[in-house]
């Protein structure tokens, strides 16, 4: 039976993310030293390990069955008319900015009309140069950006910014808004159809990377509370789907079960306490298939 193939970033910001999320998805991707490939029988999975800008590049053309990349790499690849995105994947998140030398004489994204940009995103720079009606000639670097202006390679650059402290060791602040914010993601080709088992396959790993995500975003919230307080408890705690609520022996109580948003529950917990809730307890996911 033919393996699905699913490339994983080898390196960069994206290899470490991937290979946990895989792996609390059950994929078992041990890879010696530098290996190019993996296999997982038990999963009908073939990894490949590639770069993520070569994954954003080649996945439309049906080379790979599904990959994961970045979105900014995706549209500087220029490939998303061949490429559908799964999943978004909520890790490697970035935002991607123009930026120059704090205090100089470029301040704001029209003042970089008629200048030279350097960046590793060429195709993505010169559509954002299009949306705001300006002409710039695009310097290309594979990395270290932010070096460009201070070395007279460009007055600009655009780049990836995550924490910022890159920029600020260079000397450059960002120009206006972000020309796109970005988080990896999976992907497939659009164009090319899949055998049905490799199908199936893409929908079982689908299915356990939402569940992983699922469990990461989530958590089971129990507590008790009067009777008389239930629908204003539930409106507080709806669930993903509906809370259970099962019947306790303490007459006019009752007990709910609920997922809850882990962003929420220090909140959602003061306002079940005030609408009379007790013995409220959270439990972490370990996995989950909502
Ligand atoms: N601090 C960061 N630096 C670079 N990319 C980041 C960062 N945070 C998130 N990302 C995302 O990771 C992806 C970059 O992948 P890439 O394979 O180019 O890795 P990299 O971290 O830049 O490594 P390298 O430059 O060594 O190849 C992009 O989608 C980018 O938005
Ligand atoms: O806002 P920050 O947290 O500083 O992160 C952003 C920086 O990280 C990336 O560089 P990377 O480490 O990939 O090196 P590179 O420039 O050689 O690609 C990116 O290209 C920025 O330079
Ligand atoms: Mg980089």
């Amino acid at each position: 039976m033919l393996m699905l193939r699913v490339a994983v970033p080898n390196k960069g910001s994206l290899h470490g993310p991937t290979i946990q999320l895989l792996d609390e998805a059950g994929y078992r991707l041990h890879r010696e030293h530098r290996a190019l490939f993996a296999e997982d029988r038990a999963n009908n999975v073939r990894f490949i390990f590639w770069r993520a800008s070569d994954i954003a590049r080649n996945v439309g053309a049906g080379i790979l069955d599904v990959g994961i990349t970045g979105q900014d790499l995706l549209a500087g690849a220029g490939t998303a008319a061949h490429t559908t995105e799964l999943l978004p994947l909520g890790f490697g998140g970035s935002e991607f900015y123009f930026a120059a030398a704090s205090g100089g004489p470029i301040r704001s994204v029209r003042d970089l009309d008629g200048r030279r940009v350097a960046t590793s995103f060429p195709l993505l720079v010169e559509r954002a140069a299009r949306e705001h009606d300006i002409e710039i000639r695009t310097v290309e670097l594979d990395g270290a950006v932010e070096t460009a202006v201070e070395l007279g390679l460009a007055d600009a650059i655009a780049d990836v910014v995550e924490t910022g402290s890159s920029l600020r060791a260079a000397g450059l602040e960002t120009l206006g808004e972000p020309i796109m914010r970005s988080q990896a993601v999976l992907v497939r080709g659009a164009d090319s159809p899949l055998s049905p088992e490799r199908e199936q396959a893409v929908r079982v790993l689908l299915q356990r990377l939402q569940g992983v995500l699922d469990a990461r975003s989530y958590v089971v919230m129990d507590y008790n509370c009067p009777q008389s307080a239930l629908e204003t408890a539930t409106a507080i705690t709806p669930g993903k789907e509906s809370p259970t609520v099962s019947s306790l022996t303490e007459p006019g109580w009752v007990a709910v079960r609920s997922m809850v948003p882990r962003d929420d529950v220090q909140s959602v917990m003061d306002r079940l306490a005030e609408v009379g809730a007790t013995e409220i307890l959270v439990t972490r996911l370990e996995a989950c298939r909502l």
